[in-house]
């Protein structure tokens, strides 16, 4: 069966490349804005259907698609759009803790397997002149809430409880539970 990632992420490619999965990758159109939700739990979870249903054009396809937001208090935090809202979000989460939430939905033909991972992220209390440093490197404008736990943005995570590929943008652990739940078998290469 033909795996397809239906993600434009370059991490997420990344990690299912870790695995040694053959996989052809196929970003998905969806206008991400018109979701509605009350939990966050909900909106990543239906994003990632979303993506996912969008691109399967095949019922022999396998569809992976996954969907990551920042949630703090009453508070979702997307990527942001400019570099005022960079820095109003990581103002925000200034040592705080916060939720990362990836909702990850696969398809295989009429099979639908649809879940969520959270994991908690502490930071520690950042500096105006941290931030407004950490923007000028460019890594916030495509990350959910403004910062990447795998690059530069580490200096600021005191630490993680939970899964850290999940705040990467794709739970491997959690992936490979949901191809098992569906009754499919993938063979890691050696
Ligand atoms: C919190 C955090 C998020 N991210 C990224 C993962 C996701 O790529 C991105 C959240 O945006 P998403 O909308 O989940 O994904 P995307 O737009 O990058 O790609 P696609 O919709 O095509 O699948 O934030 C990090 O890389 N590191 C982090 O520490």
């Amino acid at each position: 069966m033909e795996i397809i990632l239906a993600s434009g992420s370059p991490r997420r490619k990344m990690l299912l490349e870790q695995l040694g999965l053959d996989f052809k990758v196929q970003p998905s159109n969806l206008d991400e804005s018109k979701v509605e939700f009350t939990e966050p739990s909900e909106l990543v979870q239906r994003l990632s259907y979303l993506k996912a249903n969008e691109v399967q054009s095949d019922q022999s396809q396998i569809i992976i698609a996954a969907d990551t937001v920042v949630s703090y208090q009453d508070r979702i935090l997307e990527k942001p759009a400019s570099k005022e809202e960079a820095k109003q979000m990581l103002k925000t989460l200034s040592g705080t803790t916060h939720q990362v939430l990836t909702g990850i939905t696969v398809i295989a033909g009429e099979i639908v397997n649809t879940d969520y991972e959270t994991t908690n992220v502490t930071f520690k209390e950042l500096t105006e002149k941290e931030i407004n440093d950490y923007i000028a490197t460019g890594e916030p404008f495509d990350k959910a809430g403004g910062y990447g736990i795998q690059s530069k943005g580490a200096v600021f995570v005191k630490g993680i409880e939970g899964c850290f590929y999940n705040v990467m943008g794709l739970s491997l652990y959690k992936l490979l539970q949901m191809i098992k739940g569906i009754g499919l078998e993938i063979e890691l290469d050696g």
